[in-house]
C-alpha cells in the first residue's frame, strides 16, 4: 500500500516559500515592517481537512515565523486545486508544481463544509474537531462569505444569521473570545451574540496538550451599524455646519452614547456573574503600574516619537501610585473600543472579547480594573473626532468643535456607565487617566506599525495625558 502524504500541495520548503511572500501583505500578519526571510518560517503541522470539495483539497497549515522580536504562530487554510476558479481569483497564494495554493475560505464551498462541521460536530482527526453549542440552531443553507473589514482574524458572514471568527494568531489554550461569550450567554447577559459552536485543536500532539480554539461561531447582527461608523458619520455632521454646535446640528450622537455607556456597565456586570471580583491588594496595585511602565518603556524604545518623552510619562504613572487604593478587579473586554460595539434594534451589542491582540494570552484572561475599558471607549470617541481633522490643512473651527464633539460623547457616555453601574468611573480620576495614557501608548505602537498616518492622534493624546492639567 502506498504511504498517504501528510499534505496535499507543494512539500514544506516550498510553501514556506509560496507563504512567504503571501503572508506579510495579509492584514493579521503581526511581524510588519520586518525584513523576513524563508529562515523565518516553520511549519508545525499540516492536516489534511477534506480532499476534493468541489475539485480542491483543503488543508490546515500552522506556521511559526520567529523574528529577532517576536514568535508567533498563524492558522491558515490551504486550498490546492489544478484550476482556479474565478471566484477565488483574489485570494491565491501561489503555484507549485501544476497546482496552485489559495486562502481557502474565500471558498464558499470550503466555508459551507465549515459550518456543516460545527452542526455535525465533526472531526476533522488529527485533534482538530468541531462542536456546536446544545442550545444552538444553526442555518446550515446559508452562504458563508469573508467580510473584507480591516481586522486581526477572518471573520464569515452566513447569510443573516452567523459569523464564524477564524483565529489567526494562535496562543494554546481557550481563547478569551469563546470562553466569555459562552460564560456571558451561561449567565443571561441581552448584550452579546449568542455562541452557536467551535472549531477546536491540539497545537502538539501529547497528553496534556491544552485544547485551542481555533474559530467561533456565533449569532450574527443582521443590520446593525458599529459604533465607529455612526460616531464618524456624527462628527461629519458637525463639519456641514462650523457654526453649530455638537447639540444643534442633526445627528448628535450623545444619546447613543449614553445607552452605550450603560451597555458596557451592563457587560461589566455580568462579566463579574460570570468570572466573580476581587479587589486588588496594595501588592497587586504596584505589579499593575509596574506593568504599564515597562510597557510604556518598551514602546518607546520601539517608536521614536514616544521616546522622547520617556521620562514624562513615567513621571505620569508615578503619580498614579498616590491614589490607587480600593481598586476592583475582574474579567474585562480588553480591547473596548466604537468598532468592537454594534447598535441594533435591539440596543448595544459588544463583539470581539479576545484584548488588545498583542498582549499574551495570560493578561487577556487574567482580572483587570473596569476602568480599562471605559479608558478604551474614551480613546476612541477621541479617535473619531481626531480622525476626521487629522488633515493638517483642515479649518480651525471644525478642529475646535470636534473636540468639543469628543468632550460632550466622553461625558455622555461616563453619564451613561454611572447610571447603569452605580460607580462613577470619573471618581478614580487618575486612575482612569493612566488607564487612557496606557492604551494611547498601545495606540501609538499600533498606529506605528499599522497605520502610521494615524500616529499622530494616540500621540497627541498621550503628549496631553502626561501633562498634569492636560486632558486627552
Ligand atoms: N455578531 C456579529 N454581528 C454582526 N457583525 C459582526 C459580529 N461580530 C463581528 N462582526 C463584524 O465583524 C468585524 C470583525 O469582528 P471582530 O470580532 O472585531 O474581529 P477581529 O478580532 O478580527 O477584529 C466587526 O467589526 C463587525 O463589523
Ligand atoms: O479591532 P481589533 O481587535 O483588531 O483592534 C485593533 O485594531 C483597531 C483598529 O481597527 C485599534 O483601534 C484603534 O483605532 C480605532 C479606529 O479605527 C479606534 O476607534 C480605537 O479607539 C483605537 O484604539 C485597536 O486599538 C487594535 O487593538
Amino acid at each position: 500500500m502506498t504511504q498517504q502524504p501528510d499534505h496535499v500541495g507543494a512539500p514544506d520548503s516550498d510553501l514556506i516559500s509560496l507563504l512567504a511572500y503571501y503572508l506579510p501583505a495579509q492584514r493579521w500578519f503581526a511581524a510588519k515592517g520586518q525584513t523576513l526571510t524563508d529562515e523565518n518560517y516553520r511549519i508545525v503541522r499540516r492536516t489534511v481537512i477534506a480532499r476534493d470539495v468541489s475539485a480542491a483539497d483543503v488543508e490546515q497549515v500552522l506556521l511559526e515565523v520567529t523574528t529577532p522580536t517576536r514568535q508567533d504562530l498563524y492558522q491558515l487554510w490551504v486550498a490546492w486545486t489544478d484550476h482556479v476558479p474565478d471566484r477565488v481569483a483574489h485570494a491565491v497564494i501561489g503555484t507549485y508544481d501544476g497546482r496552485t495554493a489559495y486562502d481557502a475560505l474565500a471558498d464558499v464551498n470550503v466555508t459551507a463544509q465549515m459550518l456543516s462541521a460545527v452542526d455535525e460536530g465533526r472531526d476533522f482527526g488529527s485533534g482538530v474537531s468541531a462542536r456546536r453549542e446544545p442550545d444552538a440552531v444553526i442555518d446550515i443553507g446559508a452562504m458563508g462569505l469573508v467580510i473584507g473589514a480591516e481586522q486581526s482574524n477572518t471573520s464569515i458572514v452566513y447569510g443573516h444569521s452567523a459569523i464564524l471568527k477564524v483565529f489567526r494568531r494562535l496562543d494554546p489554550g481557550p481563547n478569551p473570545d469563546a470562553e466569555v461569550h459562552r460564560a456571558l450567554h451561561a449567565v443571561g447577559s441581552s448584550h452579546i451574540a449568542q455562541p452557536f459552536g467551535e472549531i477546536v485543536g491540539r497545537l502538539a500532539e501529547g497528553a496534556g496538550e491544552a485544547e485551542t480554539t481555533l474559530a467561533l461561531l456565533t449569532e450574527f447582527f443582521a443590520n446593525s451599524a458599529d459604533g465607529w461608523a455612526m460616531a464618524t458619520a456624527s462628527v461629519r455632521d458637525l463639519m456641514s455646519e462650523g457654526d453649530l454646535r455638537a447639540d444643534e446640528v442633526g445627528g448628535d450622537f450623545a444619546a447613543e452614547s449614553y445607552r452605550l455607556g450603560e451597555a458596557v456597565a451592563a457587560v461589566h456586570a455580568d462579566l463579574v456573574r460570570a468570572f466573580g471580583s476581587t479587589v486588588a491588594t496594595g501588592a497587586e496595585l504596584g505589579q499593575i503600574l509596574d506593568a504599564m511602565r515597562a510597557e510604556a518603556d518598551a514602546a518607546a524604545d520601539q517608536v521614536p516619537a514616544l521616546a522622547e518623552h520617556r521620562e514624562a510619562i513615567q513621571a505620569a504613572f508615578d503619580r498614579a501610585g498616590d491614589h490607587a487604593a480600593g481598586l476592583n478587579l475582574q474579567r474585562i473586554h480588553g480591547d473596548l473600543h466604537l468598532g468592537q460595539v454594534l447598535r441594533t434594534l435591539d440596543g448595544w451589542k459588544i463583539i470581539d472579547f479576545e484584548g488588545e491582540p498583542a498582549k499574551p494570552l495570560a493578561f487577556r484572561r487574567g482580572m483587570h480594573s473596569p476602568l480599562r475599558d471605559v479608558a478604551g471607549m474614551l480613546r476612541s470617541f477621541d479617535y473619531a473626532a481626531r480622525g476626521q481633522t487629522i488633515n493638517p490643512h483642515t479649518d480651525a473651527q471644525h478642529r475646535y468643535r470636534a473636540a468639543e464633539w469628543a468632550t460632550r460623547n466622553r461625558r455622555s457616555f461616563c453619564d451613561g456607565y454611572a447610571a447603569a453601574a452605580g460607580t462613577d468611573p470619573r471618581h478614580a480620576d487618575s486612575l482612569l487617566r493612566v488607564f487612557e495614557l496606557d492604551k494611547a501608548i498601545y495606540e501609538v505602537v499600533y498606529e506605528h506599525g499599522h497605520r502610521p498616518l494615524w500616529e499622530a492622534i494616540p500621540l497627541q493624546a498621550v503628549v496631553a495625558l502626561i501633562n498634569p492639567g492636560g486632558t486627552a
